[in-house]
């Protein structure tokens, strides 16, 4: 439990670098700025002043204060995906998720994450806790409380739509859930769940764990990188939810690969200063080679509400990661609600690492420009230019410099370039043309890996996927990959949306997303022969970038404001539709035919029957010499007569016609929809004994032979 800030258990934060050494670049830990968060640091020249400041001021509303990051994302969880209970459940389930994903990927293991989320009822939690249950003395201080008349009136109430509801379920309207008695104060019951997420990922550094679960803002994640964790800020938010709802801190053990401890820490997190509070940490004897993290954290939620969200979202993250592997279960004391899902992996076939990238001179900013001015081991301008950007290489960066002006020098240090000279620099940068980032840095989900998951989630009767070249948004590459799918199982009428961003997938604030909006309004479903109403339409696209434009910290949606996203999204979008309009249009063809042909059949003993009562109508005027018919027309009239030609075999001759070209239709229809969709025919191989230097592939229909 929270000790009150005991000065032993403070752990003072290390600035950037932890003691031990790494040879990881993108592991290192870093922290963001804050004017606030002196990191306890004594030489800090202005200690910040809780409550008031130094003048006297009448206006109480004019105090001057100070928020440490922690405390303002404490106060603004909502921002953070940490709304109430329930979506608190939701999200640290993500978070935990998403960091084990990055970790297993880091090290191109193929993960394996295991996520328990485990009931604490009310009873155990206070034990948990060293608190007694007490049983109610004084019921009316309860928000649950009700006084006998208004008992009365509920129950006569309930009774009424008891009775509605039978009434309505006899004539076979719908029956509405019953609503929550209302009247009631107070929040109710809270439930506990503690979450367990378990991988096999790279695991942390022992002396940085403090700092990577105590300190807001703090990360291995910073640099130019497609990551799915990226502020720094999730892990701590879910310890800052735990704080908040039960008081319990975290627990997390780590190993790395080759080490022969198991970091063991728990700690929870000092809101004002932003610093880690550590109860224990410690490195225990491992005989295991597991390597990975563990992390466990007992909060509010509520697992009623927020069930199928979890759930929703481990299967699409299952869609969009088939390599991976997930264990998830639920466990409560009410057996029933147990539960355990596995989604298995699908494939092996990982995408391959996303590695860091410089920034390009068009997405960076005058602090920015500072900051890597700061930080750069270049000497002089010509190297830093060279260096420290994409796509500037030495001659250009001269030429750059030349343009600069006078009072530069490509030999000049780097680091005595004025405040006036970086915005010179600033200004070229936004002025000057430069070759977009390439993308190469970037890792897909791969066309493969989004058809599968497709196929795999929705078993549509049609699909198309598309995956675009990189692009460029401010200066960060970007690709977009899409997937629109016909049909399917589960899949309600009109548009089915499954958004994705840098392998995450978005579940909330649907609305407002860039996929949402183009899918609905700038896609004339129409033109390819899509109804946008009427036809279960699944639309996937997944986004990947160095800088996904997430509104807010929450991570739930990308706004419809870039305009690059928006049209690369559009484009990827109508590349899949065209691809499914040739299909559409040719199996609408097929069938027409098809339906045509069957028609013909309809009328084979009709037209068999008008046929041949002219042929025998025709065969005696030829045969009383009436009428006289030669040559071929002769000849048929003499198989009538001598009954080869029977009303019989017109119309078996007849049937079998339109039989065949039935078949034939039928095969043009199976190579347009997918053989998966028509009975298959098996194939046979040859043996390879004999003296033929061929194998033959047999079907009915078709010979393939090999030459070897
Ligand atoms: N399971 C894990 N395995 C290895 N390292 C981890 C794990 N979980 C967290 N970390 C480390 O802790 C750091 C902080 O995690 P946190 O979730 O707070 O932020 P983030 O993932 O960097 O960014 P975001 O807030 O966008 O999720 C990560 O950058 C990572 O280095």
């Amino acid at each position: 439990m929270d000790s009150g800030g005991s000065d032993e258990s403070l752990v003072e934060p290390k600035k950037g670098k932890s003691k031990t050494p790494r040879k990881a670049k993108e592991s290192v830990l870093k922290q963001k700025e804050f004017s606030m968060d002196s990191g306890g640091s004594d030489e800090s020249p202005v200690e910040p002043k809780k409550g008031k400041s130094k003048t006297p001021r009448k206006a109480k509303e004019s105090v001057l204060k100070q928020k440490s990051p922690a405390e303002f994302f404490a106060e603004n969880k909502n921002i953070a995906g940490f709304d109430n209970p329930g979506k608190s459940l939701y999200t640290t389930v993500r978070e935990l998720v998403e960091n084990s994903l990055d970790s297993a990927e880091s090290i191109s293991e193929l993960p394996i994450i295991e996520v328990t989320i485990e009931e604490i009822g009310k009873g155990k939690f206070n034990s948990m806790i060293g608190l007694i249950d007490r049983e109610r003395i004084d019921e009316e201080l309860y928000g649950d409380f009700e006084t006998a008349k208004a008992r009365e009136k509920r129950v006569a109430k309930e009774a009424r739509d008891q009775e509605i509801q039978a009434k309505n379920a006899a004539v076979g309207k719908k029956v509405k859930e019953p609503s929550a008695p209302k009247g009631m104060k107070g929040r109710g019951e809270a439930s506990f769940f503690r979450v367990t997420c378990k991988d096999n990922g790279r695991g942390m550094p022992h002396d940085d764990i403090p700092n990577m679960f105590g300190r807001v803002l703090s990360g291995t994640k910073y640099g130019l990188k497609q990551t799915r964790g990226k502020f720094g800020l999730g892990a701590k938010m879910a310890l800052i939810w735990s704080k908040m709802s039960t008081g319990l801190p975290i627990e997390i053990s780590s190993s790395i690969k080759g080490q022969n401890y198991i970091s063991f820490c728990r700690l929870d997190i000092d809101i004002h200063r932003n610093i880690p509070h550590i109860h224990l940490h410690e490195k225990k004897e491992s005989t295991e080679a597991w390597h990975g993290a563990e992390i466990q954290v007992v909060i509010e939620g509520n697992w009623t509400t927020y069930r199928s969200k979890i759930l929703h979202y481990l299967r699409q993250m299952a869609v969009i990661t088939p390599y991976a592997q997930f264990l998830f279960k639920f466990v409560s004391d009410a057996s029933d609600k147990n539960a355990t899902i596995k989604f298995s992996r699908r494939t092996d076939v990982m995408p391959p690492v996303p590695f860091e990238t410089k920034y390009h001179p068009s997405a960076v900013d005058l602090l920015l420009i500072k900051r890597l001015i700061a930080e750069t081991s270049k000497k002089t301008l010509l190297q830093f230019l060279q260096h420290e950007f994409v796509n500037i290489r030495k001659n250009h960066a001269e030429r750059l410099i030349g343009e600069m002006g006078p009072d530069f020098d490509p030999k000049m240090a780097v680091k005595s370039l004025t405040s006036q000279q970086i915005v010179r620099i600033h200004q070229l940068f936004r002025q000057a043309k430069f070759d977009d980032p390439s993308g190469d840095c970037l890792s897909p989900a791969g066309e493969y890996n989004l058809r599968l998951g497709i196929v795999k989630e929705l078993h549509p009767d049609m699909v198309a996927t598309y995956s675009g070249s990189p692009q460029v948004f401010e200066g960060h590459p970007f690709i977009v990959e899409a997937g629109v799918s016909l049909g399917g199982k589960d899949v309600k009428q009109g548009l089915n949306i499954f958004r994705f961003a840098n392998r995450i997938p978005l579940l909330f604030e649907q609305g407002a997303d860039v996929v949402t909006r183009t899918a609905l309004k700038r896609i004339s479903w129409n033109t390819y022969k899509i109804n946008q109403t009427q036809d279960k339409i699944g639309v996937f696209v997944s986004i990947v970038s160095t800088k996904i434009p997430f509104k807010g910290t929450g991570k739930e949606y990308i706004g419809d404001d870039i305009s690059e996203i928006a049209s690369a999204v559009k484009y990827s979008i109508r590349q899949c539709c065209v691809q499914l309009k040739s299909k559409i249009v040719k199996k609408i063809q097929a069938r027409e035919q098809q339906e045509r042909k069957r028609n013909l059949s309809k009328y084979i003993p009709n037209a068999t029957g008008a046929i041949y009562d002219v042929l025998k109508e025709m065969a005696q005027l030829h045969g009383s010499k009436r009428k006289h018919y030669e040559g071929e027309e002769a000849e048929i009239l003499k198989k009538v007569s001598a009954r080869v030609i029977t009303k019989d075999t017109l119309q078996e001759k007849l049937a079998q016609h339109v039989e065949h070209v039935d078949y034939e239709m039928a095969m043009e229809f199976a190579t347009q929809s997918g053989v998966s969709e028509e009975p298959r025919d098996d194939i046979y191989i040859q043996a390879l004994e004999g003296a033929n230097n061929f194998i033959d592939f047999r079907s009915p229909i078709f010979v393939f032979r090999l030459f070897q």
